[in-house]
């Protein structure tokens, strides 16, 4: 086995890298940080603008070869920058982002400007104003800040009545009806987006080896999907809980899901209800299914949480507490963090110094994408958590003025040192479109479980030397890179980590001048979607009508789209056939599918009853 000191033999050497892409003092103007930072092969003419990009570039790699060469500088650089916040033991590292005096200087007042917002945002401002809200994620794990007592009641009873109803359910106190085993051993979450990641990031970080209740989730539509994840409980779909969660209370994927769960219920002779939990807001579709039917239980989720920052709701509170996690734990790290982003000192703020690192690596325009890398297996879903928070929040056409920017940063990401050995090669040496974060957990083990694997050296050690390494790697090849460190991965640090980044967006969407709280294009995706789902039912009529005719009419695809009065819709149309053609719906469709233009297509049968519909 190769010793860690010949690991780090095989890995480049701290020196100067050629083809640095590092900025040099900030543009002045807005407009000037919409040049991305992407290193320009020298032998292309350049315009104005990329001139001036690329000769920012080479004045900063310049002083970033300087810090190279010079250690103590580069230590100093990281002493400089330290955040550390005490209570939660949590570091943040910025030393390896390559921002300037001049350009913290520069972001003050836009940071104070989004720190006055923010203040405004926790008091009850309407932060969101397209959509005429309140942002109160905050008050979650501070009731105290709620802006009347009214709502500060309803936080603390609601959080009172998951802890006592898990604990119900934990200990076997409610019982599902037809179990031999007497007490609820699943839970299957069913819920998408906000109402499945939080909760699932949180599972996979902190459940412990053997929890009281095992979680899984139907979060799509996908019929294979919950096939499986309904298959997978098999007899045990008697002791299920079956957690429903969707702050609308109208997404039609959960709904679907529900749909094929209540099936599976009805067909194993189970009673849904007795085991069907509701999470959504008051009177939504979901809520009166619920009280309706006589579920279970209902909790409420609130109109001023949004779904992606719902984590600290029942949304994610509910199936952590069922699992064993300690929810309050979780708040209190979260109120941890929340008190020390308050502060209006940006080097004392841990989520603007994330924002400002964003900001200056992506150009304010997300010309550059955030990598995450927890390099610890529990933290695994952390990405993927992010990649909602950050570029629902983050990802807008147009700002608060009305113009149009389309805003966004993306994040992607999986784990350390897993990466590695599959995108860390292009990271280190390809396109330079990206900067990395990351996450750092020091304590490898539960104390008393550690052993060297070979003298002196743990297999945690080689995790640590392998994130080292890397960051190094990356920063001599000109890679900007953040680090945040934690001790270890407990609900107080996981509360806290989803705290800074909560935080840090919402302060980044400021300095660019965007609505964090809205996602208007998630909505266009939703209306083309039911928009197809129309058409289907008008070529269903229409095949119908053929079909029912005396001799069959077998139509071509321009002969239905004609009759659906959709010419233009006639690739979709063909669509739609292959797909039901694909799962041996009703319809016949002679020729081949591959070939659009040989295909004619007419129903298995003929519905008169449809004809007068
Ligand atoms: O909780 P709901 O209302 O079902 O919504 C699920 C998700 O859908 C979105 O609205 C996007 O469609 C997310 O913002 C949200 O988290």
């Amino acid at each position: 086995m190769a010793s860690l000191s010949g690991l780090y033999s095989s890995s480049p050497s701290l020196k100067p890298a050629k083809n640095h892409s590092f900025k040099a003092l900030p543009a002045q103007s807005r407009d000037s940080f919409s040049f991305p930072h992407t290193s320009k092969p020298t032998n292309l003419p350049l315009t104005l603008s990329s001139a001036r990009s690329v000769a920012r570039d080479i004045s900063h790699a310049d002083s970033k070869k300087e810090l190279l060469k010079d250690p103590d500088a580069l230590w100093k650089r990281y002493l400089d920058w330290f955040y550390q916040q005490k209570e939660l033991g949590l570091y943040l590292d910025i030393s390896r982002v390559g921002f300037t005096d001049e350009f913290v200087a520069e972001m003050e007042p836009r940071f104070q400007a989004a720190f006055k917002a923010m203040e405004d945002l926790e008091k009850g401002s309407i932060a969101n104003p397209d959509e005429g809200r309140m942002v109160g994620h905050y008050w979650l794990r501070n009731s105290k800040l709620a802006p009347k007592p009214t709502l500060k009641t309803l936080i603390e009873n609601t959080l009172d009545s998951i802890c006592a109803f898990s604990d119900d359910i934990i200990s076997g106190k409610i019982k599902p009806p037809s179990s031999p085993e007497g007490r609820f051993t699943q839970i299957l979450s069913v819920g998408i987006g906000g109402s499945a990641l939080g909760p699932q990031f949180v599972a996979e970080a902190l459940a412990p080896d053997n929890p009281p209740l095992k979680i899984r989730f139907i979060d799509n539509t996908d019929p294979a999907g919950i096939d499986h994840q309904i298959a997978q409980l098999g007899p045990e779909l008697a002791s299920t809980l079956v957690v429903v969660i969707s702050k609308s209370g109208g997404t039609p994927e959960t709904r679907n899901g529900l749909l094929e769960v209540q099936k599976a219920f009805r067909e194993a002779g189970l009673n849904f209800a007795k085991q069907g939990v509701a999470i959504t807001q008051e009177n939504s579709l979901l809520d009166n299914t619920a009280r309706i039917e006589g579920w279970l239980a209902r909790f409420p989720m609130y109109d001023w949480v949004g779904g992606r920052t719902s984590i600290m709701s029942a949304v994610g509170l509910l199936p952590a507490a069922l699992q064993g996690i300690n929810v309050r734990e979780m708040l209190t790290g979260a109120a941890l963090m929340d008190e020390a982003t308050r502060t209006t000192s940006i080097k004392n703020n841990p989520a603007a110094l994330l924002a400002m690192c964003w900001y200056w690596a992506s150009n304010g325009v997300g010309s550059k994408d955030m990598v995450v890398l927890p390099y610890k297996d529990s933290l695994l879903l952390f990405s993927r958590y992010l990649q909602q928070l950050v570029m629902e929040s983050l990802g807008k056409e147009f700002d608060l003025d009305g113009n149009t920017v389309n805003q966004g940063l993306t994040v992607y990401g999986n784990k350390g040192s897993t990466d590695q050995h599959a995108y860390i090669q292009q990271l280190r040496d390809g396109v330079h479109n990206f900067f990395a974060t990351f996450i750092e957990v020091l304590r490898d083990r539960p104390p008393g479980h550690d052993w060297e694997l070979e003298p002196g050296v743990t297999c945690g050690d080689y995790l640590f030397g392998m994130l080292q390494g890397t960051r190094s790697a990356l920063y001599a090849n000109g890679r900007e890179s953040i680090s945040v460190t934690i001790q270890e991965v407990t609900p107080t640090s996981v509360g806290a980590i989803i705290a800074l980044y909560e935080r840090a967006v919402g302060l980044y969407a400021s300095i660019v001048n965007i609505n964090a709280y809205h996602q208007p294009g998630v909505e266009a995706g939703k209306k083309a979607a039911a928009e197809v789902l129309a058409l289907q039912k008008r070529v269903l009529s229409v095949l119908n009508e053929a079909t029912c005719k005396d001799p069959v009419e077998p139509l071509t695809l321009e002969e239905i789209a004609d009759r659906c009065h959709a010419p233009e819709e006639i690739e979709m149309i063909y669509k739609i056939i292959a797909h039901m053609s694909a799962n041996d719906r009703v319809l016949i469709a002679e020729g081949n599918c591959g070939s659009p233009r040989s295909i004619k297509v007419y129903l298995g049968e003929c519905n008169v009853d449809d004809l007068y519909a």
